[in-house]
């Protein structure tokens, strides 16, 4: 789970406040105006932005001032920040081993995770080889390998067309729930968050609001998200 016990983050002259708990295995749309400081929340969450008041507890363990390495969370960005030199096979090696020192039974892991991903067959190829929607796919491979049970997902599948984005939620959603995932996923579009989130954080104001239900939210927006959403 994840527990923002009256947080506050800084970024420069911005400052966003945070207070709610997001129990394990669910998954969390984060909607709000641009700029509002949806990635601020996650990047506090992943410990790549320090907490400036308050407390962050995941899965129990008091993480305010941890580094990102051992917080037990995975985050895929909307460059999917694949290695351009390695194969597929190797950048989701990374998720178990950074130097690559793989194990026979890593091969397998990794092999394995390929095939969840329905990539089986394209291992050797580098990310230049491989389509969007495929690059998208050796992102969520290694998130499956590395097995964090925190999963932050920021625009992650902006580029990809609406068919495919479609695809890679279901994705997302079948791997959350096989492993348990509590997911935060930042999203533009309210058909995405729609079709995997059953609840939704609305930050708007210099504030992430206490989560409410996606379906809700959507017929009756608060004006920030109204006024967004247009
Ligand atoms: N390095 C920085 N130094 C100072 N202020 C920053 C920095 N990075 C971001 N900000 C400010 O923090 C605020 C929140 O930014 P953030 O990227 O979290 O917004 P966002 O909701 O994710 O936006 P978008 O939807 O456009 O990606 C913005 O007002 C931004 O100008």
């Amino acid at each position: 789970m994840i527990d923002l016990n009256d947080v506050l983050i800084r970024q420069g002259a911005f400052s966003l406040a945070a207070a709610f708990a997001l129990s394990r295995g669910t998954v969390t749309a984060v909607m709000g105006p641009s700029g509002s400081g949806k990635s601020t929340l996650l990047n506090a969450v992943a410990g790549f932005l320090p907490i400036a008041q308050g407390r962050l507890v995941l899965n129990g363990v008091d993480v305010t001032n941890a580094p990102p390495g051992p917080r037990p969370v995975s985050m895929i960005f909307q460059d999917q920040n694949l290695f351009p030199h390695l194969t597929a096979a190797q950048n989701v090696g990374l998720g178990r081993h950074p130097g690559l020192k793989l194990t026979q039974v890593d091969r397998l892991a990794v092999a394995d995770a390929l095939d969840r991903v329905g990539l089986g067959g394209l291992q050797d190829r580098k990310p230049a080889a491989l389509s969007g929607g495929q690059q998208s796919r050796v992102a969520l491979a290694r998130v499956l390998l590395q097995r964090r049970p925190i999963l932050l997902l920021d625009e992650p599948f902006a580029a990809l067309g609406p068919a495919l984005r479609v695809e890679m939620l279901e994705l997302v959603r079948d791997i959350a729930s096989d492993q348990d995932l509590t997911v935060l996923m930042v999203t533009h579009d309210p058909k995405d968050a729609a079709e995997i989130a059953p609840q939704m954080v609305v930050v708007s104001d210099g504030v992430a609001h206490l989560p409410q239900g996606t379906a809700a939210l959507l017929a009756d927006p608060p004006p920030a998200l109204k006024q967004y959403l247009g």
